[in-house]
Protein backbone atom coordinates (compact mmCIF):
# COMPACT_ATOMS: atom_id res chain seq x y z
CA UNK A 1 0.00 0.00 0.00
CA UNK A 2 1.31 3.43 -0.90
CA UNK A 3 2.59 5.51 2.21
CA UNK A 4 3.02 8.88 0.14
CA UNK A 5 1.57 10.76 -2.94
CA UNK A 6 3.58 12.97 -4.56
CA UNK A 7 2.77 14.95 -7.52
CA UNK A 8 5.59 16.24 -10.13
CA UNK A 9 4.79 18.85 -12.93
CA UNK A 10 6.31 20.28 -15.65
CA UNK A 11 5.01 23.93 -15.88
CA UNK A 12 2.85 24.87 -18.76
CA UNK A 13 4.24 25.55 -21.93
CA UNK A 14 6.24 29.16 -22.27
CA UNK A 15 6.99 31.07 -25.01
CA UNK A 16 10.15 29.72 -25.88
CA UNK A 17 8.79 26.25 -25.94
CA UNK A 18 6.36 27.69 -28.56
CA UNK A 19 9.28 29.22 -30.47
CA UNK A 20 11.56 25.73 -30.57
CA UNK A 21 14.49 27.47 -28.38
CA UNK A 22 16.51 26.36 -25.58
CA UNK A 23 14.97 28.57 -22.68
CA UNK A 24 16.74 27.16 -19.83
CA UNK A 25 17.59 29.83 -16.93
CA UNK A 26 16.16 32.48 -19.11
CA UNK A 27 13.01 33.91 -17.12
CA UNK A 28 10.08 33.46 -20.23
CA UNK A 29 6.73 33.89 -18.42
CA UNK A 30 3.68 31.00 -19.63
CA UNK A 31 2.31 31.88 -22.97
CA UNK A 32 -1.42 32.22 -23.45
CA UNK A 33 -1.76 28.28 -24.20
CA UNK A 34 0.90 27.55 -20.98
CA UNK A 35 -2.16 29.57 -18.23
CA UNK A 36 -4.49 27.30 -19.92
CA UNK A 37 -2.68 24.25 -19.81
CA UNK A 38 -2.03 25.11 -15.85
CA UNK A 39 -5.41 25.54 -15.22
CA UNK A 40 -6.45 22.41 -17.14
CA UNK A 41 -4.20 20.66 -14.61
CA UNK A 42 -6.19 22.44 -11.79
CA UNK A 43 -9.31 21.60 -12.93
CA UNK A 44 -8.24 17.72 -13.38
CA UNK A 45 -6.05 17.57 -9.89
CA UNK A 46 -9.29 18.97 -7.71
CA UNK A 47 -11.50 16.82 -10.14
CA UNK A 48 -9.77 13.53 -9.01
CA UNK A 49 -9.97 14.85 -5.22
CA UNK A 50 -6.09 15.44 -4.73
CA UNK A 51 -5.19 17.92 -1.86
CA UNK A 52 -1.97 19.61 -1.63
CA UNK A 53 -0.03 20.90 1.61
CA UNK A 54 3.19 22.05 -0.07
CA UNK A 55 4.37 23.04 -3.39
CA UNK A 56 8.13 23.63 -4.34
CA UNK A 57 8.84 25.87 -7.40
CA UNK A 58 12.03 26.39 -8.89
CA UNK A 59 12.72 30.38 -8.79
CA UNK A 60 11.66 30.64 -12.78
CA UNK A 61 8.59 32.55 -13.62
CA UNK A 62 6.86 29.50 -15.58
CA UNK A 63 7.14 27.23 -13.11
CA UNK A 64 5.71 29.89 -10.30
CA UNK A 65 2.96 31.10 -12.35
CA UNK A 66 2.10 27.29 -12.96
CA UNK A 67 1.86 26.27 -9.18
CA UNK A 68 -0.45 29.34 -8.76
CA UNK A 69 -2.82 28.79 -11.92
CA UNK A 70 -3.25 25.24 -9.91
CA UNK A 71 -3.67 26.15 -6.36
CA UNK A 72 -6.42 29.04 -7.76
CA UNK A 73 -7.93 26.73 -9.47
CA UNK A 74 -7.99 23.86 -6.64
CA UNK A 75 -8.98 26.87 -4.37
CA UNK A 76 -5.57 25.66 -2.40
CA UNK A 77 -4.03 29.21 -2.56
CA UNK A 78 -3.22 29.37 1.01
CA UNK A 79 -1.09 26.21 0.41
CA UNK A 80 2.82 27.29 1.05
CA UNK A 81 5.44 27.30 -1.94
CA UNK A 82 8.67 27.40 -1.12
CA UNK A 83 10.92 28.07 -3.94
CA UNK A 84 14.61 26.99 -4.72
CA UNK A 85 16.86 27.72 -7.44
CA UNK A 86 17.90 23.92 -7.20
CA UNK A 87 14.62 23.03 -8.60
CA UNK A 88 15.55 25.13 -11.93
CA UNK A 89 15.69 23.75 -15.28
CA UNK A 90 19.03 22.03 -16.59
CA UNK A 91 21.21 24.76 -17.38
CA UNK A 92 21.82 24.51 -20.85
CA UNK A 93 25.01 26.69 -21.18
CA UNK A 94 25.98 27.95 -24.78
CA UNK A 95 22.85 26.29 -26.35
CA UNK A 96 20.29 28.98 -24.56
CA UNK A 97 18.40 30.87 -26.83
CA UNK A 98 18.95 27.99 -29.89
CA UNK A 99 16.79 26.71 -32.22
CA UNK A 100 16.53 23.03 -31.20
CA UNK A 101 15.56 22.20 -34.88
CA UNK A 102 17.89 24.72 -36.88
CA UNK A 103 20.47 23.32 -34.25
CA UNK A 104 19.58 19.64 -35.73
CA UNK A 105 20.11 20.96 -39.21
CA UNK A 106 23.99 22.36 -38.27
CA UNK A 107 25.15 19.77 -35.76
CA UNK A 108 22.85 16.62 -36.40
CA UNK A 109 20.06 15.16 -34.70
CA UNK A 110 21.63 12.57 -32.45
CA UNK A 111 23.97 15.25 -30.97
CA UNK A 112 20.85 17.56 -30.38
CA UNK A 113 19.45 14.37 -28.95
CA UNK A 114 22.97 13.39 -26.71
CA UNK A 115 22.41 17.15 -25.41
CA UNK A 116 18.84 16.61 -24.70
CA UNK A 117 18.24 13.35 -22.89
CA UNK A 118 21.63 12.24 -21.98
CA UNK A 119 22.67 11.82 -18.23
CA UNK A 120 26.37 12.90 -18.75
CA UNK A 121 26.58 15.27 -22.18
CA UNK A 122 27.25 18.51 -20.46
CA UNK A 123 26.47 21.16 -23.27
CA UNK A 124 29.28 23.71 -23.96
CA UNK A 125 29.56 26.29 -21.01
CA UNK A 126 27.80 30.17 -21.54
CA UNK A 127 30.08 32.68 -21.68
CA UNK A 128 30.08 36.66 -20.84
CA UNK A 129 29.92 36.82 -25.17
CA UNK A 130 26.53 34.93 -24.85
CA UNK A 131 23.53 36.98 -25.49
CA UNK A 132 21.80 35.88 -22.41
CA UNK A 133 25.06 35.76 -19.83
CA UNK A 134 24.08 39.04 -18.06
CA UNK A 135 20.32 39.02 -17.93
CA UNK A 136 20.53 35.00 -16.32
CA UNK A 137 24.11 36.28 -13.82
CA UNK A 138 22.66 40.05 -12.91
CA UNK A 139 18.83 38.72 -11.74
CA UNK A 140 18.82 39.41 -8.50
CA UNK A 141 17.05 35.89 -7.81
CA UNK A 142 20.12 34.44 -7.67
CA UNK A 143 21.73 36.61 -5.11
CA UNK A 144 20.13 34.61 -2.31
CA UNK A 145 20.52 31.10 -2.95
CA UNK A 146 22.75 28.80 -0.77
CA UNK A 147 25.54 28.93 -2.47
CA UNK A 148 27.84 32.26 -4.04
CA UNK A 149 26.71 33.16 -7.30
CA UNK A 150 30.46 32.37 -8.87
CA UNK A 151 29.55 29.32 -7.77
CA UNK A 152 26.38 29.02 -10.08
CA UNK A 153 26.54 26.38 -13.05
CA UNK A 154 27.19 27.67 -16.49
CA UNK A 155 26.16 24.66 -18.69
CA UNK A 156 24.84 21.29 -16.60
CA UNK A 157 24.34 17.58 -17.59
CA UNK A 158 21.24 15.65 -16.36
CA UNK A 159 23.74 14.25 -13.68
CA UNK A 160 24.58 17.65 -12.71
CA UNK A 161 21.44 18.55 -12.30
CA UNK A 162 20.51 15.43 -9.77
CA UNK A 163 23.61 16.54 -7.91
CA UNK A 164 22.74 19.91 -7.09
CA UNK A 165 18.88 19.13 -6.81
CA UNK A 166 19.70 15.64 -4.26
CA UNK A 167 20.56 18.00 -1.19
CA UNK A 168 17.86 19.79 -1.81
CA UNK A 169 14.94 16.71 -2.12
CA UNK A 170 16.79 14.33 0.89
CA UNK A 171 17.06 17.60 2.99
CA UNK A 172 13.96 20.00 2.61
CA UNK A 173 11.65 18.04 0.61
CA UNK A 174 11.65 14.24 1.82
CA UNK A 175 11.44 15.37 4.87
CA UNK A 176 8.09 16.73 4.54
CA UNK A 177 6.66 13.99 2.61
CA UNK A 178 7.48 11.41 5.47
CA UNK A 179 5.97 13.68 7.58
CA UNK A 180 2.53 13.44 6.20
CA UNK A 181 2.76 16.38 3.86
CA UNK A 182 1.07 15.93 0.30
CA UNK A 183 3.45 18.23 -2.19
CA UNK A 184 3.19 19.22 -5.87
CA UNK A 185 6.65 19.94 -7.16
CA UNK A 186 6.11 22.01 -10.24
CA UNK A 187 9.71 22.13 -11.90
CA UNK A 188 10.62 21.39 -15.21
CA UNK A 189 11.22 18.87 -17.83
CA UNK A 190 14.70 17.96 -16.79
CA UNK A 191 14.51 18.72 -12.85
CA UNK A 192 11.55 16.64 -12.98
CA UNK A 193 13.45 13.67 -14.65
CA UNK A 194 16.39 13.79 -12.90
CA UNK A 195 14.20 13.61 -9.90
CA UNK A 196 12.13 10.60 -11.62
CA UNK A 197 15.56 8.97 -12.67
CA UNK A 198 16.94 8.88 -8.74
CA UNK A 199 13.30 8.08 -7.24
CA UNK A 200 12.73 4.96 -9.91
CA UNK A 201 16.06 4.11 -10.19
CA UNK A 202 16.11 4.64 -13.75
CA UNK A 203 19.51 3.56 -15.57
CA UNK A 204 21.80 6.51 -17.05
CA UNK A 205 21.14 4.75 -20.68
CA UNK A 206 17.18 4.30 -19.99
CA UNK A 207 16.56 7.82 -18.97
CA UNK A 208 17.60 8.77 -22.38
CA UNK A 209 14.19 7.28 -23.27
CA UNK A 210 12.14 9.60 -20.56
CA UNK A 211 10.57 12.93 -22.60
CA UNK A 212 7.95 14.87 -20.30
CA UNK A 213 5.23 16.82 -21.71
CA UNK A 214 4.32 20.78 -20.34
CA UNK A 215 1.54 20.60 -17.84
CA UNK A 216 0.62 17.06 -17.27
CA UNK A 217 0.75 15.76 -13.96
CA UNK A 218 2.53 13.00 -12.54
CA UNK A 219 1.17 11.09 -9.88
CA UNK A 220 4.22 8.95 -7.80
CA UNK A 221 2.71 6.58 -5.22
CA UNK A 222 5.65 5.76 -2.86
CA UNK A 223 6.06 3.88 0.13
CA UNK A 224 7.56 4.87 3.58
CA UNK A 225 11.39 5.07 2.26
CA UNK A 226 9.76 7.31 -0.37
CA UNK A 227 10.31 4.33 -3.02
CA UNK A 228 8.04 3.71 -5.57
CA UNK A 229 5.12 0.86 -4.81
CA UNK A 230 3.83 1.02 -8.62
CA UNK A 231 4.74 2.85 -11.88
CA UNK A 232 4.49 6.78 -12.68
CA UNK A 233 1.21 7.86 -13.98
CA UNK A 234 0.65 10.71 -16.00
CA UNK A 235 -2.77 11.70 -15.05
CA UNK A 236 -5.53 13.17 -18.40
CA UNK A 237 -6.16 12.05 -21.38
CA UNK A 238 -3.56 9.05 -22.47
CA UNK A 239 -3.47 9.77 -26.16
CA UNK A 240 -3.44 13.34 -25.65
CA UNK A 241 -0.64 12.77 -23.64
CA UNK A 242 1.35 10.38 -25.84
CA UNK A 243 0.99 12.90 -28.62
CA UNK A 244 2.38 15.87 -26.55
CA UNK A 245 5.39 13.45 -25.75
CA UNK A 246 6.06 12.99 -29.52
CA UNK A 247 5.82 17.00 -30.20
CA UNK A 248 8.82 17.31 -27.65
CA UNK A 249 10.99 14.75 -28.53
CA UNK A 250 10.28 15.71 -32.33
CA UNK A 251 11.09 19.87 -31.19
CA UNK A 252 14.85 18.01 -32.05
CA UNK A 253 14.08 16.87 -35.30
CA UNK A 254 15.83 18.85 -38.20
CA UNK A 255 13.71 21.76 -39.80
CA UNK A 256 14.50 24.82 -41.49
CA UNK A 257 13.05 27.68 -40.36
CA UNK A 258 13.06 25.71 -36.74
CA UNK A 259 9.49 25.43 -36.49
O1 LIG B 1 14.99 24.55 -21.18
C1 LIG B 1 14.10 24.27 -21.98
O2 LIG B 1 13.95 24.85 -23.06
C2 LIG B 1 13.08 23.17 -21.62
C3 LIG B 1 13.62 21.80 -21.81
O3 LIG B 1 14.12 21.62 -23.07
P1 LIG B 1 14.40 20.16 -23.63
O4 LIG B 1 15.26 19.44 -22.63
O5 LIG B 1 13.06 19.46 -23.83
O6 LIG B 1 15.10 20.41 -24.92
O7 LIG B 1 12.83 23.24 -20.26
P2 LIG B 1 11.43 23.60 -19.59
O8 LIG B 1 10.50 24.07 -20.70
O9 LIG B 1 10.89 22.35 -18.94
O10 LIG B 1 11.74 24.66 -18.58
Amino acid sequence: MPEHRLFLLRHGEGAWNKENRFCSWVDQKLSEDGVKEAQECGRLLKEMGCQFDMVFTSILSRSVQTAWQVLEVMGLEWVPVVKSWRLNERHYGALIGLNRAEMALNHGEERVKLWRRSYDVTPPPIDESHPFFTEIYNDRRYNSCDIPKENLPRAESLKDVLDRLLPYWDNIIAPEIKRGKTVLLSAHGNSCRALLKHLEGISDSDIAGVTLPTGVPILLELDGDLRPVKPRQLLGDQAKIQAAIKKVEDQGKAKPGGK
